[in-house]
Formats: structure tokens, C-alpha cells, sequence
């Protein structure tokens, strides 16, 4: 009897988790982002134009230019952001914690104040690097999903290995945004031998892959999608002039 009881309750949130699973997928769908460029508006407090106001016209000129959505960092950013474009929102809080190497939306606090700024999307660090106070990633999944079932979540992986773990877990999406950023996979970027490691994982989840991180160049966003990347992120090459300048002068003096 108590073991009927057990499989029911275990039944129902099955059908509990698919419901919502597949009610995030839809409306995945309808934020129009499928095969779209995503455009990266952040600048950090060292960083020249670190500033919401200015971010909310880097993403102003970034939907003129066409893109289909924004990532941004902060709820400062993403409400300024949200008062400029009606664009849906990759949001992240960059913060550090001093036992931590995570560093891309670490806690639940973070998680917190993104679902409050109303990010269509949110990312999080989904790496295997330890968590702050020793949470695992599968206890912040848990706690998040019972606070926020609807909400999108889009792991930020550095290997395949890591994207699959962010499957399992529940996420939504998994992005590429952390290769060559963990011990797990210095020394690689996401571009080396025509997006390989992209390209296994894609082979290696159902979930859609975002092309996330050193996408450059204008072809380099379009073999992403031709790979079949879900969308595309481009961050620095648009949204970071001194990075764009650095290329030039780096080019000239070669
Ligand atoms: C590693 C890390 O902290 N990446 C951050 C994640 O949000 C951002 O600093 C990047 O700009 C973003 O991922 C887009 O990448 P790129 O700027 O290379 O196009």
C-alpha cells in the first residue's frame, strides 16, 4: 500500500516535471530567438563603458541592427535594457565569492534578483568547478525549480561532459559560454577545428545549444547555425570597442 502511494506521488510529479518541461519549451519557441543572433550588452566595473544606461543603447543599437535578443549582466542592466527594447533577455549576475572559482550567477540570491528583473532566460555557471558553500549544481537546480518552475534556464558549460550533467539536471538550454574559461578546458576555444566540441555536443544532448563565446566574426555566427546551433551569442566583437580596437591595432602591427 505505501509503496502504491510512493508510485503515485512519484507518477505525478513526473507528469508534473514533463508539463512544465514541455510548457518551457513552447514558450522557448515564442520568444523568436531560433536561428537569431543574440547580442551581448555587458561592461563590467573595470571596463570602460560599464554603465546601464549606456547598455540599455548598446542593446537599442543592437535591435536596430537586428538582433533577436539581448544577454545582459545585472537587474540594474536588464530593467534598463527592458526600458529601451522589447527584446527577450539572457540575464546573468556576474559576482564573486571568495571559496568559489563560479563566478555567472553562483547562488540562489543571484537567481533571485534575475527572476525579479523578469529575464526571459536565465544563465548560470553549470561547469563542474565547486560551487559557493559547497552547494552542488543539482541542489541549486532543485531549489530553484521549486521556486521558479516556468522560469528558462540556460546552463553555461565548458566541456560535453558538462552539458550533458545540465540535461539531466533539467536545464532548458545549454550554451558554450565557459570553454576555454575552467581548468576542465584551458587552452581550447569554441571555434577550434570547426567548432568540434559544439558540434559533440550537439550530438550529445536533445536540449538546444547556444553558441556562446569568441564568435567573431559575421561567418563564424553563421557555421554556428549551419552547425546547427540553437542561436548565437556575440558579446566583445559588437558591444566591447577596445576589444575591436585591440584586433585592428593587433593586425596592423603583424
Ligand atoms: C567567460 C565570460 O565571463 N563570459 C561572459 C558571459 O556572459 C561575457 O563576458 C561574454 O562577453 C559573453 O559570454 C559573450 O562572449 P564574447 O564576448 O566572447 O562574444
Amino acid at each position: 500500500m505505501g509503496n502504491t502511494d510512493r508510485t503515485d506521488r512519484t507518477d505525478r510529479t513526473d507528469r508534473t516535471d514533463r508539463t512544465d518541461r514541455t510548457d518551457r519549451t513552447d514558450r522557448l519557441e515564442q520568444l523568436g530567438i531560433k536561428h537569431k543572433l543574440i547580442v551581448s550588452c555587458q561592461a563590467l566595473e573595470n571596463e570602460p563603458l560599464h554603465s546601464s544606461f549606456i547598455m540599455g543603447r548598446m542593446a537599442l543599437a543592437a535591435l536596430q541592427g537586428g538582433a533577436s535578443g539581448i544577454r545582459a549582466n545585472t537587474a540594474a542592466d536588464i530593467l534598463e535594457i527592458k526600458s529601451q527594447v522589447q527584446l527577450p533577455v539572457i540575464g546573468i549576475v556576474k559576482r564573486d565569492y571568495p571559496d568559489s572559482e563560479v563566478y555567472i550567477t553562483p547562488t540562489m540570491k543571484e537567481i533571485e534578483e534575475l527572476a525579479e528583473a523578469e529575464a526571459e532566460i536565465i544563465a548560470l555557471d553549470a561547469t563542474s568547478s565547486p560551487r559557493p558553500g559547497g552547494l552542488t549544481l543539482g541542489e541549486l537546480m532543485q531549489q530553484i525549480r521549486d521556486k521558479y518552475p516556468d522560469q528558462l534556464l540556460m546552463a553555461d558549460v565548458s566541456t560535453v561532459e558538462e552539458a550533458v550533467e545540465a540535461e539531466k539536471l533539467g536545464f532548458d538550454m545549454v550554451g558554450t559560454t565557459l570553454v576555454g574559461y575552467t581548468a576542465a578546458s584551458q587552452g581550447q576555444k569554441v571555434y577550434d577545428h570547426d567548432f568540434e566540441i559544439m558540434k559533440n555536443m550537439l550530438q550529445a544532448v536533445h536540449i538546444p545549444v547556444i553558441a556562446e563565446g569568441n564568435i567573431l566574426t559575421p561567418d563564424m555566427a553563421k557555421r554556428c547555425l549551419e552547425l546547427g546551433a540553437y542561436s548565437v551569442v556575440v558579446g566583445g566583437a559588437i558591444t566591447r570597442p577596445q576589444q575591436i580596437t585591440a584586433r585592428f591595432v593587433e593586425h596592423l602591427n603583424t
